[in-house]
């Protein structure tokens, strides 16, 4: 079933330049999708356009294969539940002056979800491999993966489809890394990931499927494995030549 498709999507900003053109994906429940390109290709972009943070200056953007409506409240109630995100920077994007019960519970709360919000905090702190007294504490209290950890539990606590990820271990040093990739590939099982990165190894770990992004144009999709085996387009070659290698598991 597909979950979230992009269909010949165009995109600038303001009266620029194109930054995205004629995008068509599909993001199918069960498949984890990465959106992999070089710093400046669009991947941010187009996660604004999934998470619809943005509008597409052309074609459309559907969810359930319906078309994303912002005027439609119940509609984007319903996404809003079903898509979470993740970002990059876990310091800059958990609130300090809230405990991490407050953090977690946002979505539950703000989605007005009815639910036992402690039992739903404890089970998501459970599900990251955090301490249940965590969510007494603040953000600075933890180290750079647990922070990362208290930002995956608040994306995952209000039971979403799918989760977009952007760039959610580059600012973690590699034992860490390697550890919040087997988490989220534990969690995959029970949800699908959209994983948009500029290091290609990290996405072949986490994703059976592949978007290769370069100046804002799709030239490559399609099974990881092939990509990685055979890379047709001399950018993935160039993405996948510059590429640091993966740290072995711990
Ligand atoms: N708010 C904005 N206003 C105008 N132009 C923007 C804005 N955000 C991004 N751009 C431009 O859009 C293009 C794509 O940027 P985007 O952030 O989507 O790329 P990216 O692949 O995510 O890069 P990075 O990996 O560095 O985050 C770039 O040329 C950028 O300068």
């Amino acid at each position: 079933m597909t979950l979230l498709a992009l269909s010949g999507v165009s995109f600038s900003y303001g009266r620029g330049s194109r930054v995205l053109q004629d995008i068509d994906l599909a993001v199918e429940a069960g498949s984890n999708l990465g959106i992999v390109g070089e710093s400046g290709s669009g991947k941010t972009t187009m996660l604004k356009l999934l998470l619809g943070l943005e509008r597409a200056s052309s074609g459309a953007v559907s969810f359930r294969g319906e078309r994303l409506d912002a005027a439609n409240r119940g509609f984007m109630r319903g996404f809003r539940r079903s898509v979470q995100a993740v970002f990059q920077d876990p310091y800059s994007s958990l609130d300090p002056r809230q405990r991490v019960f407050d953090i977690i519970a946002e979505p539950l709360r703000s989605l007005k979800i009815e639910t036992d919000i402690a039992a739903a905090v404890e089970q998501a702190l459970r599900d990251v491999d955090l301490p249940a007294d965590a969510a007494r504490r603040y953000p600075h209290e933890f180290s750079g993966g647990q922070r990362q950890r208290i930002a995956i539990a608040r994306a995952i606590v209000a039971n979403p489809d799918l989760i977009i990820a952007d760039e959610v271990v580059s600012a973690l040093d590699l034992t860490t890394r390697t550890r919040i990739i087997d988490l989220l590939r534990s969690l995959s099982a029970r949800m699908t990931f959209v994983v948009v990165s500029h290091d290609i190894a990290l996405v072949a770990l986490l994703c059976e499927r592949l978007v290769v992004l370069e100046k804002g144009r799709i030239v490559e999709q399609g099974a990881t494995r092939d990509i990685l085996a055979r890379p047709a387009h001399p950018y993935t070659r160039q993405l996948l030549a510059s590429t640091p290698r993966m740290p072995e598991r711990v």
